[in-house]
């Protein structure tokens, strides 16, 4: 049955296109994306001292570059807003943020967490603002 046969053909072909553009996704997917995987020991596996403190250096290890990569995003936002940096702080979306973390971190809470991230958010914004300056002195210099 010659009909069949063509659109048995016509299928499969259609199956590997569907999956060349999934692949294709996917490693549009990488290029954009890096990934961070990182164990978390369990407190209450932790007996002494040396070990929760070679715990917290892991922990550290995962903040600092969760850290590094924020401020960086936080300064595509500062470059894209119609005013960045301290000027254009926006306390909503900085009460947004928290309300979701406190979510994943009930034990800190609102309050803390709050603190916490009005620190590294103003880091952000310094380092934004700092750099914005450094690219306007180098274009003056120029
Ligand atoms: C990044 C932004 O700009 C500022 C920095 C924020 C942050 O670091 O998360 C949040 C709100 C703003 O005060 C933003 O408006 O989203």
């Amino acid at each position: 049955m010659p009909d069949q046969t063509l659109q048995t053909e016509t299928l499969q072909t259609e199956t590997f296109q569907t999956d060349a553009l999934r692949n294709e996704a996917l490693e549009n997917e990488a290029l954009q994306h890096e990934e961070l995987r990182v164990t978390i020991p369990r407190p209450d596996r932790l007996s002494t001292v040396e070990e929760a403190r070679a715990a917290i250096d892991g922990i550290d290890a995962a903040l600092a570059a969760l850290l590094e990569r924020r401020a960086a995003v936080a300064g595509v936002v500062q470059r894209l807003k119609p005013v960045g940096g301290f000027a254009g702080r926006c306390p909503d979306r900085e009460r947004e943020i928290v309300a979701a973390m406190a979510e994943r971190a009930p034990t800190l809470g609102p309050e803390r967490l709050a603190r916490i991230m009005n620190v590294v958010i103003e880091a952000g914004l310094e380092v934004s603002e700092r750099d914005r300056k450094n690219v306007q002195d180098g274009s003056r210099a120029r």
